[in-house]
């Protein structure tokens, strides 16, 4: 296909803190989490000074795509958008439409399937085209969590901190409640299609760094406590470790693309502090998205659609997420789950 335009599409942050709240508001909305959760989490990103560093991530990200579009003499604009927080995508999809775009490729930052990773970007972009008249046609890009520069990147981050002995490596993804995993893929594929991509991009790390064993586990629960979230807990599972005579552990945030406000929270302060407080050895791997494999990546994703390249994959487990307009990708694909108090 033509695109004359890539609209990169993330979740957003805050950047002062009176954006806190207002922020987590639109997080929130809609969807049951408990005002004392939403307490807590502001106090983290208030400790920051009210400033997540995702949205200049994201911008630095966006440099070095766009460096790398033009080096492969590819002339396609970038433009940046969020679902939670400024630029808001509604935004940036009328500058895309005022500026005479017509046909653009959607990148969302997020590596994998289910409902909060994926058709909530479709319904991000169902909204923004909504919203503004002669929107541009959005094609959204595929999943990548098994994308060999992807996997390239994230074993070259954990072998940068492992240390020379023996360490237990501990892949952490954002828990979702267990009925939005089940619900996550196209239901004749038997669900869990999140937690299944996350334990397969963390085999396929593990095998690349050669580590002798590895765990994946889960992290930044939030909901009701009475709902069933993905376990074990990052936190909790060092415990056990621990318990277990292990000494040392590199953690491997696989399932975030930034070292954005959950990262540097709840991986380098909660699980950073259990662990020291158990005199164990703790080392967190950088996340993909400064890597320049990483720009090579998108790059790689766009010329799927613009040149007919052949899409790279490490594994059979399904790569999905590519969708028209927002539509989800086929019929009753990550269906959002039914929520308490709605
Ligand atoms: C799967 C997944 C990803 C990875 C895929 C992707 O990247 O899209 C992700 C990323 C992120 N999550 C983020 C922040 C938050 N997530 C929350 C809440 C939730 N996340 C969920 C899932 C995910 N989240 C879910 C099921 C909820 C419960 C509410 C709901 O059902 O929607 C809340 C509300 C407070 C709380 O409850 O913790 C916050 C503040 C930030 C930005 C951090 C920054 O500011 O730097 C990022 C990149
Ligand atoms: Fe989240």
């Amino acid at each position: 296909m033509m695109a004359d335009a890539l609209l990169w599409l993330s979740f957003g942050g805050p950047e002062s803190p009176a954006d806190v709240r207002p922020f987590l508001e639109n997080v929130t909305r809609g969807r049951g989490v408990p005002p004392e959760r939403l307490d807590e989490v502001e106090a983290h990103y208030q400790h920051f000074g009210g400033v997540s560093p995702i949205n200049a991530l994201n911008k630095a990200a966006i440099a070095a795509v766009e460096a790398a579009l033009k080096a492969e003499g590819i002339d396609l604009p970038v433009y940046f958008g969020n679902r939670n927080w400024h630029p808001m995508v509604e935004d940036t999809v009328a500058r895309m439409a005022a500026d005479g775009v017509r046909d653009a490729l959607v990148f969302p930052t997020s590596a994998y399937g289910g409902y909060s990773a994926c058709r909530q970007y479709d319904e991000d972009i169902a909204r923004a085209r909504e919203a503004v008249p002669d929107a541009p046609d959005l094609l959204k890009l595929r999943h990548f969590f098994d994308h060999p520069l992807f996997i390239a990147a994230a074993a070259d981050a954990v072998r940068a901190v492992a240390p020379d002995g023996d360490y237990r490596l501990v892949f952490t993804a954002h828990s979702i409640p267990e009925s939005a995993d089940k619900a996550a893929g196209p239901p004749e594929e038997g669900g869990h299609r999140y937690s299944r991509q996350v334990v397969e991009a963390s085999r396929l790390v593990a095998d690349a760094v050669g580590a002798p064993a590895h765990d994946v586990v889960w992290q930044s629960r939030s909901g009701p406590p009475q709902v069933p979230w993905l376990e074990p807990d990052i936190v909790d599972h060092i415990e056990a470790l621990h318990a277990d005579g292990v000494t040392a552990v590199v953690v491997c945030p696989i399932g975030f693309v930034s070292d954005h406000l959950e990262v540097v929270w709840d991986l380098d302060t909660e699980a950073r502090e259990k662990a020291d407080a158990l005199g164990m050895s703790f080392a967190r791997a950088a996340t993909p998205g400064a890597d320049p494999r990483f720009a090579e990546l998108v790059v790689e994703l766009v010329r799927e659609h613009t040149a007919g390249a052949s899409p790279r994959k490490l594994s059979a487990v399904p790569s999905a997420g590519c969708s028209l307009n927002g539509a989800p990708c086929a019929i009753s694909c990550c269906e959002p789950a039914r929520r308490p108090g709605r």
